[in-house]
């Protein structure tokens, strides 16, 4: 769905000045306006890369950044039954691995089954295990069934001093009416408003009190455009911004946005290696072992995105090629 929209957007590139970014995406929102809006964003970032080659700069200079290191949390695959993270012990041994490996933070993705007291004893689990070396986050990814199963493992939550609870139930993180309900309820702070797109519905979200983070994702929420509205959008609220994903836009986005905390590496686990392909050969990567002593990924320095790709590897897993010209 989201590669339809991006071939819907990209016939409509050829003829543009591509440095008239605020423009496109202003014309590509509108035209996406009955769909999911995903396909947007990947666009928008190769016009930020082509501008930042253009200019002979990077992203982060072009967005005003100053941040060469970012501070990391391992964000985990969901649990399973096979040997991975099978229990919450195999979670607080896994968070143990994380912290020697020097990340300072650690987010839980649950079992898929949702069940209310295996997660909240893990989360309990690993408060009682890493809370005070790690800040510790939640995010059942809406596999809770129900508004009541969200409130007992946000209590449990609230019990280990989670720094954050994300997306927890079946509304699938978009009803702001349950999640203000919710922060009535608890005390740990919520991280909502993943699965609604782009600047207006996340403003919506947080004026009716229903979050206390904002989530964005260059890639989910129309580019490091419509990320960065987001971000100046929350900091003109007091709030911060959380970026969800890992990748060279988030970074570069992250380099330059204040009021955020984390970058995310996600889906990682003790015998899996992080799902993304291996598509650089300037040694950028997102793998767990990414991470230095100080718990810091960096942000590239070379213009536009500052990586460089395998296109190698890219052509020999290609499936399909659609070429647009004038
Ligand atoms: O914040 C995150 O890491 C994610 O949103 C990951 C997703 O939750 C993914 O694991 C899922 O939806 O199953």
């Amino acid at each position: 769905m989201a590669l339809g929209q991006t071939l819907l957007l990209a016939s409509r590139l050829p003829g543009r000045d591509p440095m008239q970014r605020e423009l496109i995406f202003d014309e590509f929102k509108r035209a996406l306006r009955q769909y999911d809006h995903m396909g947007h964003g990947i666009i928008d970032i190769a016009l930020w890369d082509l501008a930042g080659k253009m200019l002979g700069a990077s992203v982060s200079t072009l967005l005003g950044g100053w941040r060469s290191r970012l501070k990391a949390y391992a964000s985990t695959a969901h649990g399973d039954r096979a040997g991975g993270l099978s229990s919450p012990s195999d979670y607080v041994n896994f968070a143990e691995h994380c912290y020697s490996l020097g990340y300072r933070g650690f987010k839980m993705h649950g079992w898929y089954e949702g069940n209310v007291a295996e997660e909240a004893e893990t989360v309990r689990a690993l408060g009682r295990h890493m809370g005070g070396r790690m800040e510790l986050m939640l995010d059942p990814a809406c596999h809770l069934r129900t508004f009541a199963d969200a409130l007992a493992v946000g209590r449990a939550c609230d019990d280990a001093g989670f720094f954050w609870y994300e997306d927890p139930f079946r509304d699938t993180g978009v009803s702001a009416i349950a999640h203000r309900k919710l922060r009535e309820l608890i005390r740990t702070p919520l991280l909502i408003t993943e699965h609604v797109r782009g600047i207006e519905p996340k403003l919506d979200f947080a004026v009716a009190n229903a979050t206390d983070f904002l989530r964005a994702d260059p890639e989910y929420d129309l580019g490091i455009t419509g990320m960065m509205k987001i971000a100046h959008a929350a900091e003109a609220m007091g709030l911060d911004v959380e970026i969800h994903g890992s990748g060279p836009a988030h970074r570069h986005c992250m380099s330059a946005i204040r009021n955020t905390n984390f970058y995310e590496v996600a889906l990682v686990g003790p015998k899996m290696a992080n799902p993304l392909p291996p598509v650089y050969v300037c040694g950028y990567t997102d793998n767990l072992e990414g991470v230095g002593e100080d718990g810091c990924f960096p942000v590239p320095t070379g213009d536009g995105l500052g990586v460089e790709y395998d296109w190698d590897f890219i052509a020999r897993h290609r499936t399909n090629l659609h070429e647009y010209c004038e």
